[in-house]
């Protein structure tokens, strides 16, 4: 667990980068900084690890104050992982991970296949190992950042801006990653970045920042689409936010409805929708007999906005539903969709 009490930071020129921040990380859990440049998410993050330390109240890890530990000492329980990962350029990617349990004393041989077993971890082919930073991809670097952060199995990791310098589809995939390696490692985990999109989908709960360092909110990513504290947060969020609220809605009581499916071009009359052997959906087949793509797929189980975009992207109005192996398992309609939505309301 982290706790910062009270926590204000005052630098040399009177810039107050942090103003009495009062906030709980729960351990085992992610918990997300953001809010709009310069208001106090990496000065906050860097206070954790004593990069900086406060002007005034007391930051505790695991009942600690952090004060009180000599930084290289606190720095072996606190992984630090950075925008464009920061790696060593003249060390080979297996060497750039197995730098934290070189300098904590471990044998080479033990070392490196610990950073082995940790290129696996984050989704890396061994081979890899072998290449020098340069040589990787931006996904790639960030994965080694990642990587190298868990070598020596801190139980706290801090997260700054990690994934901003890639691609949007890179970096939902290392998004995923994370979340697929929390499950899997249950850290204690900070992570900053300006992106709300990405702070609703990563954090289990959003520390939401103002100008001035302020703590604006902080709750579950749900409640801050829902229930956002002020105007500022309101705005902050984005003007989607209902829709996008649905995504922390599950869908049961949305009725699925069979639906009439066929295996080749289909005959007129009414949409059908196309399947192939493995009654995966192909696209559909209009009222003329055009074929058309599908919209996007509904996976049962999955949140109610999935249903809704499934019906509402669908050139036939039907939202198809598919089994977690991808099989067709019936249709849904926006009208029940919204039904469904309207319930939870009450
Ligand atoms: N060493 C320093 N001396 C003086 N002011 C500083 C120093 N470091 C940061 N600041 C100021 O403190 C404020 C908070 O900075 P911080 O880096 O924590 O913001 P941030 O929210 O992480 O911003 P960004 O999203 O742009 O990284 C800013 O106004 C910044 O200019």
């Amino acid at each position: 667990m982290i706790e910062f009490r009270g926590v204000t930071k005052r630098f040399d020129d009177g810039t107050i980068a942090v103003n009495g921040l009062d906030l709980v990380v729960e351990a085992g859990t992610i918990t997300v900084f953001v809010g709009p440049s310069g208001c106090g998410k990496t000065t906050s993050l860097r206070m954790v690890n004593r990069m900086i330390d406060p002007t005034e109240g007391t930051v505790l890890v695991d009942g600690k104050d952090v004060l009180t530990v000599d930084p290289p000492k606190l720095r072996l329980g606190i992984g630090y992982v950075i925008q464009q990962a920061g790696l060593f350029p003249h060390r080979t990617v297996l060497d750039n991970v197995a730098t934290v349990p070189l300098l904590s004393g471990w044998s080479k041989a033990k070392a490196r296949s610990r950073a082995a077993e940790l290129l696996e971890l984050v989704g890396l082919p061994a081979e890899l190992g072998k290449r020098y930073p340069v040589q990787l991809s931006g996904g790639q670097q960030q994965r080694v950042g990642v990587a190298r952060a868990l070598a020596a199995d801190p139980p706290v990791l801090l997260m700054d801006e990690p994934f901003s310098a890639v691609d949007p589809v890179v970096r939902e995939g290392l998004q995923d990653e994370l979340l697929r390696l929390q499950a899997e490692l249950d850290k204690t985990i900070v992570f900053v970045t300006h992106d709300i999109d990405e702070a609703v989908r990563i954090g289990e709960k959003v520390a939401v920042f103002r100008e001035g360092g302020i703590l604006a909110q902080y709750a579950p990513p749900a409640e801050l689409l829902v229930r956002p504290a002020d105007d500022f947060v309101a705005s902050f969020v984005g003007k989607d936010r209902g829709y996008r609220s649905l995504s922390f809605v599950d869908a049961s009581g949305v009725e699925v409805l069979p639906a009439e499916t066929v295996r080749a071009p289909a005959a007129s009359g009414g949409w059908q929708l196309l399947v192939d052997a493995e009654r995966r959906p192909q696209g559909w087949s209009g009222p003329d007999g055009t074929v058309v793509p599908g919209g996007s797929l509904y996976e049962q189980g999955g949140a109610i906005r999935g249903a809704l975009d499934a019906a509402l992207s669908s050139p036939s109005g039907l939202g198809v539903v598919v089994d977690t192996d991808g099989r067709f398992a019936g249709v849904v309609e926006a009208h029940q969709v919204l039904d469904v939505i309207e319930s939870h309301r009450g």
